[in-house]
């Protein structure tokens, strides 16, 4: 089943012209991948799945509904991974999932969810005291809190270290295996060939490859991703 439909995404900020022309499509339980160079339009492209941007041209239906037109019933379906900013330093971990689940018609058991992803022991724990992991793992909850069928992850590992990377893996495959469908944009190759079931890669506001990581592998004549992702995009580290 398809739950996210793109044709001719395109999108300008004044006469910058972000998205030239975005086709793709997510299926229902997959994590797929978006990668592209710094400023290739991944965020916008997130941004206008999640109903954040309104773009110029083109289609796009996420779970079956227009996320500009139909916004409201889209919230209640998706999750999307919260910026730093978004959470006071003060507010307690508890407190950050209870108010979020409260926006939501049908949430999940936010105590259950605390549980599930560890955050228990750190319940009382001020946001601005928890180091980078146990924020992400935060977001990640707090992401999930709604109950959504599809969760938007944008760069959710940059800055962990590599044991919290890795344990954010894991509770990513954890969400898919839930049956979440998850939207991943991220500039590691090794964690997009480790988590990611399709891959696009978009460059200058096009998708230009897209594949599984194997695929792009083949594509590219190269033994990993990251190779690949080089060969595939002809472009040349300075
Ligand atoms: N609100 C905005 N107003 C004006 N220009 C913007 C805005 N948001 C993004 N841009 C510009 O649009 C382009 C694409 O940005 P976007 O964040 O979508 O790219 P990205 O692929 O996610 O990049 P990165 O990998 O650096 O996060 C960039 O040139 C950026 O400067």
């Amino acid at each position: 089943m398809t739950v996210i439909e793109i044709n001719g995404l395109q999108k300008s900020y004044k006469t910058h012209r972000v998205l030239e022309d975005v086709t793709l499509k997510v299926e229902k339980g997959e994590i797929f991948g978006i990668l592209g160079p710094n400023g290739a339009g991944k965020t916008t492209a997130v941004e206008c799945m999640s109903g954040l941007r309104k773009p110029d041209g083109g289609t796009l239906r996420v779970l079956g509904l227009d996320p500009q037109t139909q916004r409201a019933e889209l919230l209640q379906r998706i999750g999307t991974q919260l910026q730093e900013a978004a959470l006071p330093d003060a507010i307690k971990v508890a407190e950050a999932l209870r108010l979020y689940a409260s926006f939501y018609d049908e949430p999940a058991d936010w105590r259950a969810l605390m549980d599930e992803w560890g955050l228990t022991e750190k319940r009382r724990a001020r946001f601005g005291s928890l180091s980078g992991g146990w924020k992400q793992r935060l977001f990640i909850a707090l992401a999930l809190v709604g109950n959504p069928e599809v969760v938007f992850l944008d760069e959710l590992t940059t800055g962990l270290d590599p044991a919290a990377r890795r344990m954010t893996w894991g509770l990513i495959r954890d969400m898919r295996d839930r049956g979440v469908t998850v939207v991943l944009v991220t500039h590691f190759m090794d964690e997009a060939e480790a988590l990611c079931d399709r891959i696009a890669i978009i460059d200058r506001g096009q998708v230009v490859h897209e594949g599984t990581p194997g695929e792009l592998i083949s594509k590219g004549h190269t033994n990993s991703l990251d190779d690949a992702y080089f060969a595939l995009t002809e472009r040349t580290v300075s």
